[in-house]
């Protein structure tokens, strides 16, 4: 049949609503097939996730330094996995996150504190595992100072040391706060003297706390780097809370192996190096917004969370809003390396021993290993009930949380490589370079497995490597697919969009014929 021919046939009504009813019934089952197959293809304990069986994490094959991965050995737990942290399925405002670890396709622990949300989870040394997570309250289980704000209701910050196997708690320190979206806790670590480090953004502060919860170390934002203070005198900051009616947003900490304090200041746009003993700033990284040190430019970092010092001079970032990971020479503050493909809103990255780097891509709903070059040689993603799950970050089971001397990949390339502009680093040195802050940083990333769902294609095209590709219809196809069951993924929404446009068509073609019927009739 010649496209003449074709022509003339569908000029027939009865043939044009053969093809209507056949473009329908072949998108059905197209449709159909998609969500019986993607749902379980690989894991049988559950219905959390697709697993992308390329290889165990941090086994991959292939990566660039060839360095193969053995930190399995000298774990004192004989587990292996990822232990992820989700705060909430199926919508930003829900209370059911869970801590789970995934392994050998599926989900082989989870722990869903009721009505909460969950943000950091490390397994201890000593097999257990640390959960911190925020739970909603009812005004009538609330603290009659936290309803001061919002009479209805509360937060209920948990650090909870939990026996893996029975999930009993072994040790917990708790406290109540107002607010579920900007005074939960978002960090707490155990230290190697057992002691456990806990930033609390709702009072803007880092503290520690002995075994008997006693505070043994506390430290004030307000103190040492609000107005006043040497740090405002020299850069600067934010006087105004935002977004969140937060001022600092502090969101993470970590103990360096000198025995400092690494805290992140999301609203800053820093990560701060303190001396545990003086409290004094020992050095800045990025720079602060709208401080006098960026005069109109862009910070290097952009709402960043869960950094991790690969060494004693570099350190690796999820800088979120900028939807890349960045490692960073905090000396120079030139970014070494960089990968931002397919990133929506990353909130974690961890440096693997085989010199792989783990991430927590948030608003695409997975966590992935990809190597230097870029390509992902494993992914999670992250559902459960049939809904995607907001991951906030992720561990590698048989790691500490925050290791000594994971590789770091600017050695690959030229630490000047970029920077953004002024150091704010203390110490003496210059920019060397101008440009994007990842311009010119090597190695590049490159590659995505362009898997189907929720995967890379979520939002489209994946964004750029500099980060610069997550524009505002990414973040909203982002927002979006978190709300849509977890198998409708780019293909699905295709095969709807081709529906709906062939039966907008067939309705239009059926109002056509009714009038020029109609008409026949009343000539
Ligand atoms: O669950 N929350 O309410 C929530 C989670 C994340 C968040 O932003 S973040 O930048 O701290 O991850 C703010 C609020």
């Amino acid at each position: 049949m010649n496209v003449g021919s074709m022509v003339v046939a569908l000029g027939e009504r009865r043939t044009r609503l053969a093809v209507y009813v056949a473009v329908v019934v072949v998108l059905s089952l197209a449709l159909g097939f998609q969500a019986v197959t993607a749902g379980g293809t690989t894991t049988t304990t559950s219905d959390d996730g697709r697993w992308t069986p390329t290889s165990t994490p941090g086994d991959a094959t292939g990566t660039t330094n060839g360095s193969t991965d053995s930190s399995a050995t000298d774990s004192a737990v004989d587990r292996t996995g990822v232990l992820v942290t989700v705060q909430s399925y199926g919508g930003f405002g829900q209370n059911n996150g869970r801590a789970v670890v995934v392994n050998d396709g599926g989900v082989v622990w989870s722990f869903a504190p009721e009505d909460s949300r969950v943000f950091d989870a490390e397994m201890l040394e000593n097999g257990h595992v640390l959960v911190s997570y925020a739970t909603a309250l009812p005004a009538s289980e609330c603290p009659e100072r936290t309803l001061e704000y919002k009479d209805d209701r509360c937060v209920r910050n948990n650090v909870v040391e939990l026996d893996y196997e029975t999930k009993d708690e072994v040790w917990a320190y708790r406290w109540y706060d107002a607010f579920i979206t900007h005074h939960e806790v978002h960090d707490a670590d155990r230290l190697p003297n057992g002691e456990t480090a806990i930033v609390d953004m709702g009072n803007d502060r880092a503290f520690v706390v002995n075994e008997s919860k006693d505070v043994v170390w506390n430290w004030s934002a307000r103190e040492h780097i609000g107005p006043g203070s040497d740090f405002w005198e020299k850069y600067g900051g934010p006087e105004r809370p935002r977004p969140e009616s937060d001022w600092t947003h502090m969101n993470d900490i970590d103990q360096l192996a000198d025995g400092d304090f690494s805290l992140s200041i999301r609203n800053f746009d820093v990560v701060l190096e303190v001396n545990r003993s003086t409290k004094e700033i020992e050095r800045v990284v990025g720079e602060v917004r709208g401080g006098k040190d960026v005069e109109g430019r862009e910070p290097i970092l952009d709402d960043q969370h869960n950094p991790m010092w690969v060494s004693s001079e570099h350190v690796l970032v999820a800088d979120s809003e900028a939807d890349r990971i960045v490692e960073v020479n905090a000396s120079t503050q030139a970014v070494v390396w960089s990968y931002g493909d397919g990133l929506l809103w990353p909130r974690d990255a961890d440096r693997l021993p085989n010199g792989n780097t783990l991430v927590t891509n948030s608003l695409r709903y997975e966590v992935e290993e990809v190597t230097p070059d870029g390509e992902v040689v494993w992914r999670y993603r992250v559902a459960w009930n049939g809904k995607r799950g907001i991951p906030y970050e992720a561990d590698r089971v048989q790691l500490p949380e925050e290791p000594d001397g994971m590789p770091t990949l600017g050695d690959r390339a030229s630490d000047a490589a970029t920077t953004s502009g002024a150091s704010t680093s203390t110490g003496t040195a210059a920019p060397e370079a101008t440009g994007a802050p990842s311009e010119t940083a090597a190695p590049q990333a490159t590659g995505s497995d362009g898997g189907s769902g929720a995967g890379s294609d979520a939002g489209g095209s994946a964004a750029g490597d500099d980060g610069s590709g997550g524009g505002v219809v990414e973040r909203l196809a982002g927002y979006a697919y978190l709300y849509l069951p977890f198998w409708v993924g780019g293909v699905e929404l295709a095969l709807v969009g081709v529906g709906v446009l062939v039966g907008v068509v067939a309705v239009l073609d059926g109002v056509a014929f009714a009038i020029g019927r109609f008409r026949d009739v009343n000539a």
